[in-house]
């Protein structure tokens, strides 16, 4: 019996379904299923059919993909993608050399950030993260994690979680939420940190009763906050229910990853500084390695996350743009991927199961984004590319033919006009 779908892309050069049924973990990164000369049929916003060419099957919608690559739209596990203001007056300290902790503790950076951010209505906040999302749909992301932060106050970080609330109803994009109320100590309390944090866990179950986030994070970090404080507040959250991420390890090596390991947290994030005991914690306990190589880049340092290391010791490493207004203003997760293959040294197999099946689990959407399979959503990216080398290869250029998003087509390439 001939089966008719919705949409039918034929001609695929190379399809990456992805399928899994886990997380990809250590060595296992480096497999990748790859079927040449593929098509893929689509119906009721799912995939309803991957097979070859010669399969009887009719379409209402035929693309032909004239032999390019066609995987499952990206995921971009860690962003702070609600923010008001902008901070590239910020671009001339950081070129005389002045370290981002030292912005911060001058009161630029975030709290520059939280300022705008405070001042900035519901709407606005909701307009310019929209702007964001529709810049990161055109470059084949599909999910995306969205970060509260910029309020470091209960007016401002639940307005925020609300934006972002709104965002995942409305917008095309699939929004995961967390809540880093304990992103920096605000200027009202730089004498107590403590009290601040206790403020922000008050937080927990008005956030919980609107569904307004799944994950708790907290930036650990010289100058913000210390490991046995994070802790402390990280555990707090978890008793309540949160799943746990962490920002660990960025700047200064303080043990943040080891620690995320021990109360499991779901990721641990950012990983520059990671000790050989904390990698080594990562794979025992399962905890996905979140790294953001697009942020060292974007701080000149030159000492990247282990990422060799991590996938030798048999930790679950996925990539993300870290996108936000301060350490990396990019929405290009395509960009990230090269900087990975680049300093990194991750093989391509590695980064395509970096940005789809881990980024997912690392997010809690293992079963819903990451991987084309039977019955699951038809979030699909066709690329002008040849094979799935091209796109770390060929760097810094939006490489999105088409982007299908719950199987409609939501994004073409931009046209040049005769
Ligand atoms: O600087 C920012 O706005 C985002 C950030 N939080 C922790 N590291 C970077
Ligand atoms: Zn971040």
């Amino acid at each position: 019996m001939t089966l008719h779908v919705d949409l039918l892309l034929k001609n695929i050069g190379q399809l990456l379904p992805m399928r899994s049924a886990g997380p990809r973990t250590g060595v296992a990164m480096q497999e990748l299923e790859v079927l040449e000369g593929a098509v893929l049929g689509i119906k009721d916003g799912k995939i309803a059919f991957i097979g070859t060419k010669d399969s009887e099957i009719t379409a209402s919608e035929v693309i032909d993909c004239k032999g390019r690559l066609v995987t499952p739209g990206l995921v971009d596990p860690h962003t702070h993608v609600v923010f008001g203001g902008s901070r590239e007056h910020e671009m001339a300290l950081k070129q005389q050399g002045v370290p981002y902790l030292e912005i911060l503790k001058q009161g630029g950076g975030i709290l520059s950030t939280v300022e705008a951010t405070r001042k900035a209505s519901m709407e606005q906040l909701y307009d310019k993260a929209s702007f964001h999302l529709d810049r990161m749909l055109t470059y084949g992301t599909t999910t995306v994690e969205a970060k509260s932060g910029y309020g470091l106050d209960k007016e401002t970080e639940l307005k925020q979680l609300r934006v972002a609330k709104e965002l995942q109803q409305n917008h095309q994009i699939d929004l995961v939420s967390t809540f880093l109320g304990a992103h920096a100590i605000p200027k009202t309390h730089k004498d107590n940190p403590e009290l601040f944090l206790e403020e922000m866990l008050d937080l927990l179950d008005e956030i919980k009763k609107e569904h307004l986030a799944e994950f708790v994070d907290i930036f650990t970090e010289t100058g913000v906050f210390t490991v046995e404080q994070s802790r402390k507040y990280l555990q707090k959250a978890k008793d309540k229910g949160f799943e746990l991420k962490i920002h660990a390890d960025e700047i200064d090596p303080l043990g943040g990853t080891e620690m995320a390991a021990s109360l499991e947290a779901r990721s641990a994030d950012h990983l520059v500084g990671a000790s050989d005991e904390g990698i080594r914690k990562l794979a025992e306990t399962g905890t996905i390695a979140v790294l953001l190589p697009g942020t060292t880049f974007y701080l000149g340092k030159s000492t990247f996350a282990r990422a060799r290391e991590m996938i030798e010791q048999g930790v679950t490493v996925s990539l993300a743009t870290d996108f936000n207004p301060g350490s990396s203003p990019t929405e290009n997760l395509q960009l990230i991927m090269s900087i990975a293959a680049l300093y990194l040294k991750m093989s391509p197999e590695e980064i395509w199961n970096a940005v789809t099946i881990n980024a997912a689990y690392a997010i809690g959407r293992g079963q819903e984004a990451g991987q084309l399979d039977l019955g699951r959503k038809a979030d699909v990216v066709i690329w002008d590319a040849p094979n799935y080398l091209y796109i770390p290869y060929h760097y810094g250029v939006n490489h999105v033919n088409t982007v299908i998003k719950n199987g409609k087509v939501v994004v073409e390439r931009m046209s040049i006009r005769e």
